[in-house]
């Protein structure tokens, strides 16, 4: 019998990945969300999505009270389409835009502003509530804080080495070594200082994507999934 805390309603099912950067929860979280037919919430997009509307403002993002109000001001759109989730920042498509490397350089002195994260918590719970049949969520708290309830829940992980060396193939030539460890070691190292992604809630599953293709990644997901739709039919 599960116990209450697993127990969501028939209709919506919640998987939560939580991870450092380059581990792979992003591509993971959209192949399991095609896979299951389930909607996908990349909470990583949405803190990009407030970096950009701050970089494109006259305000600091060291003013952590006027990043918090021009972002309580402005009006996000978050796609949950795994195979084309779009962003919008005041109507704007900005999709594209919150990949570039200076929104990764910054986006750990929004994501580190406490009032941001309260706002964009808020949002993302109000997001995987009325999502069906189920969504996949990832980011660096969903299995924590956002939704510490999902009845499964992972963290994936890789090592640093093969972190950085993913990430600097998907960048190809575009910025140097330096540039990259910045974007994957330094920014893990800001960003845990208010998010717990460096070791495992208890009941969340490590699965080590080192060694691992995406698709392996992604069956072992699904068979988590399958085996706790089971659990929660009995
Ligand atoms: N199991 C895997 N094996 C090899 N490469 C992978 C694997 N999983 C993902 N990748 C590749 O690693 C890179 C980083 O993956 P992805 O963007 O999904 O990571 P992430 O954890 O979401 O990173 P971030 O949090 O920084 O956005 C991508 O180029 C992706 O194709
Ligand atoms: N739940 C989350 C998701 C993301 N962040 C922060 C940490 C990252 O530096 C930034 C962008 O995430 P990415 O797109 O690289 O996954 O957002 C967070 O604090 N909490």
């Amino acid at each position: 019998m599960p116990d209450a805390s697993s127990r969501q309603p028939a209709d919506r099912f919640v998987v939560a990945i939580d991870g450092p950067s380059g581990s792979g929860k992003s591509s993971t979280a959209r192949g399991v969300a095609e896979r299951m037919g389930y909607a996908y919430l990349d909470t990583g997009a949405m803190y990009r999505a407030a970096t950009w509307l701050v970089l494109n403002s006259d305000v600091d993002a060291a003013e952590q009270p006027l990043v918090a109000k021009l972002i309580a001001e402005a009006d996000f759109g978050i796609g949950t389409d795994p195979k084309a989730p779009v962003f919008t920042v005041n109507g704007l498509d900005v999709t594209q835009a919150i990949r570039e490397p200076q929104i990764s350089a910054s986006v750990s002195k929004v994501a580190t502003n406490l009032d941001v994260r309260r706002m964009l918590i808020a949002r993302q719970q109000e997001i995987i509530a009325a999502a069906a049949p189920g969504i996949v969520a990832e980011g660096r708290d969903i299995t924590t804080v956002v939704a510490p309830d999902a009845p499964v829940r992972v963290l994936l992980v890789a090592d640093p080495a093969a972190r950085v060396a993913r990430r600097q193939t998907e960048l190809g030539g575009q910025v140097t070594i330096s540039d990259v460890r910045d974007q994957v070691i330094r920014r893990d190292r800001d960003d845990s200082t208010v998010a717990q992604f460096e070791a495992a809630a208890p009941g969340v599953t490590v699965i080590d994507s080192t060694d691992l293709t995406l698709a392996q990644v992604i069956d072992r997901i699904c068979d988590l999934i399958d085996t706790a739709g089971r659990t929660m039919d009995v």
